[in-house]
């Protein structure tokens, strides 16, 4: 069926264009094309995956400017020196590798007693004087050969080499600029989207520098010196063999690129396979709570059938492929032994030019097919790479290592008429003004969502404003250098984050200089944090491993932890956002122990984003936001009548009695409830 299809095919090649497409729309090749497409619309549709990349080669190319092939060059540039090394030895390797069929051919002459045809030209003579002296001498054909495979290793050495240098600096300089980004960039793009291009592009561009070019220029090296010597061979069995080369093109067309886009395909369904199976194990328990094990199989299944289907595509179009392949090889080694065997009997060619060109070409059909794949490889790479460029290129809005570097406060921090909205959002805070004056503790208390963490946010410069300023003793933050400026500031955030490494290093995550923190530093931090306790209880100490994103601690350890890490470098200034998850008694005690000690023994300058009353209470200075707007602000006692006027009508809403309300005010109240507002 296939071979009838290639023949029609080749005629159809020779048929006006008109005839030609109609005859083409019944090939199996659209078949396979048209089954393809609407599995994938499917997908698409059902499993709503996202965009399927189908990275066609042209496309890709089209989005790679010169500018990208100049920057890329750049970063190839300091290891110019194994690339040149890689290409010398590749030269070496290919030209012995050339010159041996030609030398055996007329080695085969020279045993050949009834040979007739005379040597004519100077090339001949010296591959013959050559020859001569590989027959007098078989140990030296040997030795060539080693030193042709010892000249392929040093080229897979140096090229490989320079390949994942290459390819390490790009990935080195893509996430150190990723890194930098400002917020912004994290709120307009998903970080699982960012951190996928990069880790699968530098694969792609990684396999297309180091693999794909080095098979690649070898294949075209040793493709045109095939050729070349074909033709030197003999001109007669040259034609017969060139011949079949629109046959093969035509079949590589046909089902090539069906099976690359079931190959792509097949790659983007994986893909997406795998990270469901990953984020359901990665939240198992989450998984067990809702007894959600049997609907997660069904997934995981219902995804895996649709690999089972493009896959059925692609063994078909593969093997199409190569059965189609398999016939027009054959076919085309047997017209040339045919024809050649024609003409050795008439005397153009001997023996031994016979089988010096049937290895060359094979080495040219073999080199053939892999530069197809190193094209579609390379050009893959220069789009991949192009994606790369784009990330490392990406201009941050605040540069974060310039300014004043201002590290502590005389006076106060002020927020003067600050306005901010996130991307795509309407404003968040509006027109707010107040101070955070130095050494005292203000407590900022509002409803959920009324903008109390995006003040933390302004005030670490992780943002800023859209109109207003905010001072350091009169200094604009959007002058200062905000590198400095935040590690002057200790932080706790409400859900502590933790790294997947040790305590050790979480805690030292806190440090502008971690090395110059001793073990005593260390150890203060965490006792300073209630933590030394529970970390020296662990076998391992400070370098207890804490699993991913601190799994295999409690809330309250994960809290104490954040904490100590906020501590550890000693700084001026601290923002506490207390936990509003509801922690065990003896862990939200021992928060607010830590809390008390340092609020009250340390002349720290404090903004607490407050939710227990209790800690309102200590606070100098309480700052009340609502909707986004500062609604109040003064002592806690002048604030209490307006927080008392909102615990009355929270408590009213729900039914409970105000004396039983009030009696909450020195317990840690449960989240949600009161200071939920
Ligand atoms: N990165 C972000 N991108 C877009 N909108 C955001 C972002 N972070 C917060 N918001 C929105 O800004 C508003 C204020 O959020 P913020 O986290 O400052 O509130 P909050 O008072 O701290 O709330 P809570 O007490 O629940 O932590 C909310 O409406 C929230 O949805």
């Amino acid at each position: 069926m296939n071979c009838i299809c290639i023949l029609r095919k080749t005629i159809c090649s020779q048929l006006p264009t008109s005839t030609h497409r109609f005859l083409l729309q019944s090939e199996p090749a659209q078949v396979l094309k048209r089954n393809l497409t609407s599995k994938v619309k499917n997908f698409k549709l059902n499993q709503n995956i996202g965009r399927i990349d189908r990275r066609n080669a042209a496309y890709l190319l089209r989005h790679t400017t010169w500018k990208d092939l100049q920057e890329l060059y750049e970063i190839a540039r300091p290891f110019k020196k194994w690339i040149f090394l890689g290409t010398s030895f590749m030269v070496l390797s290919s030209g012995i590798f050339l010159i041996i069929p030609r030398i055996l051919g007329k080695l085969i002459d020279q045993f050949d007693s009834n040979r007739t045809t005379p040597s004519s030209s100077s090339e001949e003579e010296i591959t013959m004087k050559i020859a001569k002296f590989f027959k007098n001498h078989p140990i030296a054909l040997v030795e060539l050969l080693a030193i042709g495979a010892l000249a392929t290793a040093a080229k897979v050495y140096c090229l490989q080499l320079a390949g994942v240098n290459i390819v390490g600096s790009l990935r080195k300089a893509v996430y150190s600029s990723i890194i930098r980004q400002d917020m912004t960039f994290f709120d307009k793009n998903m970080v699982g989207e960012i951190g996928s291009r990069h880790a699968a592009d530098t694969v792609i561009v990684g396999y297309s520098v180091s693999s794909s070019l080095r098979a690649g220029v070898r294949a075209v090296l040793v493709g045109v010196g095939s050729v070349g010597m074909m033709l030197m061979t003999s001109i007669e069995l040259s034609t017969v063999s060139f011949l079949t080369a629109p046959i093969v093109m035509g079949i590589f067309k046909m089902f090539g690129k069906v099976q690359q886009q079931c190959t792509w395909q097949l790659q983007e369904v994986a893909a997406d396979v795998n990270q469901t199976a990953v984020e359901r194990m990665a939240n198992i328990k989450t998984v067990r709570m809702l007894s959600a094990e049997q609907q997660s199989i069904e997934e995981y299944c219902k995804k895996g059938e649709l690999i089972l289907d493009i896959s059925k595509t692609e063994a078909l179009a593969k093997g199409s492929l190569i059965g189609s392949f398999q016939f027009t090889g054959y076919s085309a080694f047997s017209s040339i032994l045919f024809y050649g065997s024609h003409l050795i009997n008439t005397g153009h060619i001997t023996y031994g030019e016979l089988s010096s060109f049937c290895l060359y070409a094979v080495l040219a059909a073999a080199s053939l097919s892999n530069i197809s794949g190193f094209y579609n490889e390379v050009m893959k790479g220069l789009g991949a790479s192009s994606r790369l460029l784009e990330l490392k290129n990406a201009q941050p809005a605040m540069n974060i290592n310039s300014g004043i570097r201002k590290t502590d406060i005389r006076e106060s921090i002020r927020f003067e008429n600050v306005s901010f909205a996130y991307a795509g959002r309407k404003s968040t805070l509006n027109n707010i003004t107040f101070d955070i004056p130095r050494g005292k503790i203000t407590a900022v208390i509002g409803p959920s969502g009324s903008g109390k963490s995006s003040i933390a946010s302004l005030m670490l410069r992780l943002y800023d404003p859209a109109e207003g300023r905010i001072t350091v003793d009169g200094i604009d933050l959007r002058d200062m250098n905000a590198t400095a400026w935040r590690h002057a500031i200790g932080t706790v955030g409400q859900e502590p984050v933790l790294f997947t490494s040790s305590i050790r290093e979480n805690i030292l995550l806190g440090a502008e200089y971690p090395n110059s923190i001793n073990q005593n530093q260390l150890e203060t931090a965490a006792q300073l944090a209630n933590a030394l306790d529970f970390i020296q209880g662990f076998e391992n100490g400070f370098e207890t491993m804490v699993g991913e994103h601190g799994c295999k601690l409690s809330g309250g350890q994960k809290q104490r932890i954040a904490i100590a890490r906020a501590l550890v470098s000693n700084p001026k200034i601290l923002i506490f956002d207390e936990a509003t998850s509801a922690l065990d008694a003896t862990s939200d005690y021992l928060i607010r122990m830590t809390l008390d000690n340092l609020l009250k023994n340390h002349n720290l300058t404090v903004l607490v984003i407050a939710h227990r009353l209790a800690t309102m209470e200590q606070a100098d200075k309480v700052v009340y936001v609502n909707r986004g707007r500062i609604e109040g602000q003064g002592t806690f006692e002048e604030m209490m009548k307006i927080q008392f006027s909102i615990v009355e009508q929270e408590a009213k809403k729900r039914g409970i009695p105000m004396n039983e309300q009030m009696s909450r005010v020195n317990t840690p109240v449960a989240p949600g409830f009161s200071l939920k507002f």
